[in-house]
């Protein structure tokens, strides 16, 4: 038995009552001045002021002491949205997009996601598994102690799957917990060109079978935009998804507003992901039916376009997370720090509505709340130190990371 408690911790963490926080609710936090967490084999077993944690313990039950010197104690991030399971970068894209070129021009004139197609499919296995390996790593010292990896970068029913055993290989070989997101309907293979609907086809009637029978994924994502995926073929993406036992989520309105988020809301979708473009209604109808808005700021800094409505998303009572997205074309980056920053100063959350929807909020937007996501008696050990007294030190030390320590199951991992 490991018996551990972490002492002299500027402790701050949303409590979680059920349910993502929403409206006035989404910044609201506990803070213990000077707390504990006691934890017994990686579980929490009681948080809370020095005071009241020390007074639960008998004599001799703890086996260590740790003493956190007075630094802020937050929990581990949860980044719900990325697609770092690629073996490629795209500098040369990034160069052109800086000079103008369109985003969905390039991946139109068999670039962007294509491109990130053909180098997974050329890779072998280890090359692919060490590649996400690389960008997992990165993201666990930046703080992130659960983590989505979609697929998306294969298009055929072999190279979907096998990304979905790299991602699982990446849970199963880091002490990261690692949800995995099938993602076919990420964009029309090349071999479809002509036939778009055909692909469609492809990925209802041969991809989410065998990906239903493989086991690993937990939700379906498509891709639903002008000109990639509309709106009624994402319908029956995302039908025969929920009738093979899949959860499901969207990349909504990222782009243009093909009315993406309402369709989220009439599936009830777990989240809805981008939401550059979505029109008030849509938002307001995902608030109704408790779909998480997940925002993406780093691709919105990336792309130049803008960026949500934090606010009024807030006003309207929709439950928002954050994610990094990180992938090689819209959004490179693993950090929620660098994340958290440009939802303080480009949306303008507070910090404590920024650190709830990246660590409770973020996940509810993976049905993994019940373990994760806030430092609640009953949940995982998983978090940070931070060298700051708060959790402003995450946007104030910007493009620096403040973070000193990272715990996954109550063990240092970074
Ligand atoms: N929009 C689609 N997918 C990613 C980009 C993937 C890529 O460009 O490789 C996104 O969420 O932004
Ligand atoms: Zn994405």
């Amino acid at each position: 038995m490991i018996r551990k408690l972490f002492r002299n911790a500027r402790i701050t963490t949303p409590i979680d009552r059920g349910i993502p926080l929403s409206g006035s609710k989404q910044g609201d936090v506990q803070v213990f001045e000077r707390g504990a967490l006691y934890c017994l084999n990686g579980t929490i077993k009681n948080v809370g002021t020095e005071e009241e944690v020390f007074a639960s313990l008998s004599p001799g039950e703890v086996n260590q002491e740790i003493d956190c010197r007075g630094l802020c104690l937050i929990p581990g991030f949860v980044d719900p949205h990325t697609h770092m399971c690629f073996t490629v970068p795209r500098e040369e894209e990034f160069l052109m997009r800086l000079q103008g070129a369109d985003y969905l021009e390039i991946l139109q004139q068999g670039g962007g996601i294509l491109s990130s197609v053909r180098a997974v499919r050329a890779a072998s296995d280890e090359e692919l598994f060490s590649a996400t390996l690389k960008h997992a790593l990165s993201a666990l010292r930046l703080g992130t102690t659960t983590l989505e990896i979609k697929s998306g970068y294969g298009l055929n029913t072999t190279t979907e799957l096998r990304m979905l055993q790299t991602i699982d290989r990446v849970g199963r070989e880091t002490p990261l917990d690692v949800v995995a997101t099938f993602l076919g309907a990420h964009a029309i293979a090349e071999e479809y060109a002509h036939d778009p609907g055909g692909y469609a086809e492809l990925v209802i009637e041969e991809m989410i079978p065998a990906v239903a029978k493989q086991g690993i994924a937990r939700f379906c994502d498509v891709f639903c935009e002008e000109g990639i995926f509309p709106l009624a073929e994402s319908r029956r993406i995302l039908e025969a998804a929920k009738g093979a036992g899949l959860e499901i989520k969207m990349h909504t309105d990222e782009i243009h507003d093909p009315g993406a988020s309402a369709l989220a809301a009439e599936l009830q979708a777990t989240s809805a992901d981008h939401l550059l473009a979505a029109g008030e209604e849509n938002l307001q109808a995902m608030a109704a039916r408790g779909v998480i808005g997940v925002l993406l700021p780093a691709t919105a800094y990336s792309m130049r376009k803008g960026y949500a409505p934090a606010r009024k998303m807030v006003e309207m009572g929709l439950p928002l997370a954050l994610a990094t997205d990180c992938n090689p074309g819209s959004s490179y980056t693993e950090s929620m720090p660098f994340v958290i920053g440009l939802a303080v100063y480009n949306m303008h959350m507070t910090v404590n509505e920024a650190l709830v929807a990246a660590t409770l909020n973020a996940a509810y937007a993976l049905n993994m709340a019940e373990t994760v996501g806030s430092l609640d008696v009953g949940k995982s050990a998983d978090f940070l130190l931070l060298d700051g007294k708060t959790p402003a030190i995450l946007p104030y030390r910007a493009g620096v990371s403040p973070i000193v320590k990272v715990f996954k199951r109550g063990e240092e991992v970074s």
